[in-house]
């Protein structure tokens, strides 16, 4: 077994297709059997609530972090092993942060770009050093990623930070770069 002890998952939170769904599940299931703990964002909903279900359904130790004003409005997950709450959006990054070894971002929206891309800039100005792994089977972010390549050679976005998230389509993959 690796050393890593516990990887954040980014996903979305929002009524997204069953394709999507069975991913999280995956991801949560494949982090519990390796022993791992599962960092999230505390909610029910969405693919976030799935890969905390999954996760602890196959034995694993759960962590939620959530600001105290989304307690409703993202169910918070009162069965995580451990719930954070917290007072704010930049409270929930932190603990976040300081509580994993790696991230793992799947499909979503607004939300976990943002959270995607704060690990992806810090970890390309060398703030830290944990995997940052992006897990898309079905191309969600090709469209994202073509532009991003688009900008190679303009100035607007270095060679190096353009190959810093480490692209997967299979879920063993993405937890085998968490390791
Ligand atoms: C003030 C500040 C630091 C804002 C940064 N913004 C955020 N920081 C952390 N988690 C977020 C932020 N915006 C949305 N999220 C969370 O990201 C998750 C996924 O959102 P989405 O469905 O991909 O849309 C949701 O739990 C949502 O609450």
């Amino acid at each position: 077994m690796s050393s890593t002890k516990a990887v954040c998952v980014f996903c979305a939170s929002g009524p997204v297709g069953e394709e999507y769904l069975a991913l999280a599940r995956d991801v949560g299931t494949g982090i519990a059997q390796r022993g791992w703990t599962l960092v999230s964002g505390g909610g029910r909903v969405g693919m976030m609530g799935e890969v905390t279900r999954a996760a602890r359904a196959a034995g694993g130790h759960t962590v939620g972090v959530i600001p105290e004003g989304l307690v409703h409005r993202e169910v918070a997950d009162e069965d995580s092993t451990e719930l954070v709450v917290v007072p704010g959006m930049r409270e929930r990054k932190a603990e976040m942060d300081a509580r994993s070894d790696a991230w793992i971002a799947l499909p979503g929206g607004l939300g976990t770009l943002e959270e995607l891309f704060e690990a992806w800039t810090s970890r390309y100005l060398a703030m830290h050093d944990k995997p940052v792994v992006v897990c898309d089977p079905g191309g969600f972010y090709d469209g994202l990623f073509a532009w991003l390549d688009g900008l190679r050679g303009t100035g607007f976005v270095g060679v190096a930070a353009l190959a810093t998230p480490v692209r997967v389509t299979m879920v063993d993959a993405a937890l085998d770069a968490c390791a």
